[in-house]
């Protein structure tokens, strides 16, 4: 069942420096029972996956694993690096601590200038967990790899067998429809990953979502998704202009990774702890105007 996929926490915290794991374990319990987030992508954007060594994201992967047994669906670990040797370590890693899928982004130093070459790297990866389901992870406004998804598809499963779908972080709903038009018999998973245009791409056929907003307004989101499947497009409606409404407040104030963990850390009540550098803290005026907003926001039936 796709809609099953949800949506996903993504994160990694840090306490003076170090990486907090004991906090994940009450995480994971935040985000089953509080948010009814039962998917997580780890070692992300959200949780600055690129900002870490590989034995912190090695403690990460088997932390959220371990912690999320028995509680969890599904894990996703997230093994894009620079390189293709530190992919292929994480990836055989992850085959082997149990992890439920691997994505990789597309390495964004020296960048692939075509779909070939992007699939000859993704390839290498992904034969390194040949058990595994493979996720590409398309965010080309951090990557800066603008290869269209849809070219990219064109014979995937016969370069990649365990090809599972893509993780769509693109405002591109062309390029996102055309790859679901593609998708006849349904063998591809597309989970989006702009939250604030969610509803418009589960309109084209999106399976699901991962971002970092399911952290904080899950709850929101899966009551959005179910509103959608009912279908009340009016339901699902509000649930996308009220997360709209906060996430068009805070990007005016300067929206980022360190912003999201503060946001994150005062409606939980978890502390996610700092960024690290290169990312700075959010400024205690932010946490004040977005707890204000977001506190301010009446969501449909009291929800
Ligand atoms: C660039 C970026 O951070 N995009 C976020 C979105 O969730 C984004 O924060 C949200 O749509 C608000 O703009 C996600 O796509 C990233 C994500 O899922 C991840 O942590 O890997």
């Amino acid at each position: 069942n796709n809609c099953e996929w949800g949506l996903n926490g993504c994160f990694g915290s840090f306490y003076c420096r170090k990486i907090n794991l004991p906090v994940i374990r009450q995480y994971v319990d935040y985000l089953v029972n509080e948010q009814n987030v039962k998917n997580v992508f780890v070692n992300g954007t959200t949780g600055e996956g690129l900002s870490l060594s590989i034995q912190e994201r090695k403690q990460l992967a088997e932390e959220w694993v371990c912690q999320g047994k028995d509680k969890l669906d599904h894990v996703i670990i997230h093994v894009g690096a620079l390189n293709l040797p530190e992919c292929q370590e994480l990836a055989r890693h992850a085959a082997a601590i149990g992890a439920g899928g691997i994505a990789v982004i597309a390495p964004f130093f020296f960048k692939p200038t075509n779909k070939d070459e992007l699939v000859a790297f993704l390839q290498k990866v992904a034969l390194e967990a040949p058990e595994v389901p493979f996720y590409y992870y398309h965010i080309p406004p951090l990557t800066g790899v603008k290869i269209r998804v849809e070219e990219l598809l064109d014979g995937i499963k016969a370069q990649i067998p365990t090809f599972q779908g893509v993780k769509f972080s693109d405002t591109d709903l062309l390029d996102l429809a055309q790859c679901i038009n593609k998708n006849e018999t349904g063998e591809f998973e597309f989970l989006y990953g702009v939250d604030e245009q969610l509803l418009g791409a589960l309109a084209i056929g999106a399976n699901g979502a991962v971002g970092s907003t399911y952290n904080y307004l899950g709850r929101q989101t899966n009551l959005m998704l179910q509103a959608f499947a009912k279908p009340d497009f009016a339901l699902a409606q509000q649930y996308q202009f009220l997360t709209g409404e906060f996430l068009s407040f805070v990007i005016k104030l300067g929206f980022g990774v360190a912003q999201t963990k503060a946001v994150m850390t005062f409606v939980s009540g978890i502390p996610m702890g700092p960024p690290r550098l290169p990312l700075v803290g959010a400024s205690s005026e932010f946490i004040a105007k977005a707890k204000a907003k977001l506190d301010s926001i009446v969501w449909p039936n009291g929800n």
